[in-house]
């Protein structure tokens, strides 16, 4: 299978990087500044299950000839028009599409850019950054990536897929029958704890040590959950065990790369997860307040942001 990674950051830097790292056949897609780095450097990943420097093959978009099999989209999603008008050259006849943004919204925006059934959805759990020195680092043990096909068929790429990722070391890779289910309960955990996290500038240890961060907390899960299930995708017993226990955690270190990108006065994912939070909340007539504020907390930092007035 020859895989061409969009992009080179957090998301496609540790999974393209693991792959390719097996000797799997991976090209990264890249801009200008981010190939220099990688030949100059390698593809350097920093994580507690192994430091990598690796020589990878980049491309720019001029580059392209339409010979890949998967395209792993990892872009973030503001940037979402500009990658899949880059993409579309380098996808083979029968290549798919495998994106790994956060959100739901991305599935629509493909579905008409490729056709529904050349897109898969993705899911990733995992806490990873770009440094400023252009280094892969991976802040915790998670490590999972989750794939399937949107019509729920365990077909023979999604397979194939899972098991070139079987090589991999620090990386748990799973091709499932329910992605969409599973897309929407990571949307749940992640737009709580990126409004949670963004409007108290803390992480989850420091918002559950304070006398109401915890429940608050709490009540953002499940009114999140409430509207995952007016889409049709109520969250398991299961899932919300796990991520009660999560946000409950007084010692957690726990972050999201939201909250990163304000605190390096960057662009935000705002309106692809907590805005469409909020829109899905208003249409099914759940109390989302919290969100509400959190998406407003992030729209104000990007208007500062974008006037020059943060130091
Ligand atoms: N980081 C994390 O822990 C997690 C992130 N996610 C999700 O994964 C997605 C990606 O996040 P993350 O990896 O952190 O983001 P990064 O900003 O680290 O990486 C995105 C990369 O995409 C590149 N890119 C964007 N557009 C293009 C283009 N047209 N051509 C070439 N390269 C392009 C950017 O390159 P350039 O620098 O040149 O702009 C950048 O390096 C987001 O939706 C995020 O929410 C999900 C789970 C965890
Ligand atoms: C919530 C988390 C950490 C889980 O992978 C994430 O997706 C993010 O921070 O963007």
């Amino acid at each position: 299978m020859r895989i061409l990674v969009l992009g080179a950051g957090g998301i496609g830097g540790y999974f393209g990087g693991r792959l390719a790292e097996t000797g799997a056949d991976v090209t990264f897609l890249v801009r200008e500044k981010r190939q220099v780095v990688l030949r100059e450097k390698g593809l350097r990943i920093t994580s507690q299950f192994g430091d990598a420097a690796l020589e990878v093959k980049t491309m720019l978009a001029t580059e392209l000839q339409p010979v890949f099999d998967a395209v792993i989209l990892t872009c973030k999603a503001y940037d979402l028009q500009e990658a899949m008008e880059t993409i579309a050259p380098g996808l083979a006849p029968t290549g798919f599409v495998l994106p790994l943004l956060n959100g739901i919204a991305q599935m629509e925006a493909l579905n008409d850019r490729f056709g529904k059934d050349r897109v898969l959805g993705g899911s990733a759990k995992i806490q990873v950054t770009l440094t400023p020195e252009g280094v892969v680092h991976q802040l915790n043990d998670w490590r999972t990536i989750t794939f399937g096909e949107q019509s729920g068929e365990m077909s023979p790429r999604i397979l194939a897929l899972a098991d070139l990722f079987k090589a991999t070391k620090g990386v748990d890779a799973h091709a499932v029958p329910d992605i969409m289910q599973r897309m929407w309960e990571k949307f749940v955990h992640l737009a709580t704890a990126a409004a949670m996290t963004c409007l108290m500038r803390a992480n989850v240890g420091e918002i559950v040590r304070t006398p109401e961060g915890g429940k608050i907390f709490l009540k953002l899960l499940h009114d999140s959950a409430k509207v995952s299930a007016s889409q049709g995708f109520p969250p398991s017993q299961q899932f919300m065990q796990l991520y009660e226990d999560t946000f409950s955690q007084r010692d957690s270190l726990y972050t999201t790369s939201m909250l990163r990108d304000i605190e390096r006065k960057g662009k935000t994912e705002v309106d692809h997860i907590l805005g469409f939070m909020l829109r899905k909340a208003q249409e099914a007539e759940v109390d989302h307040e919290t969100i509400r504020l959190a998406y407003t907390h992030v729209k104000a930092f990007e208007q500062r942001l974008a006037a020059g007035r943060l130091q």
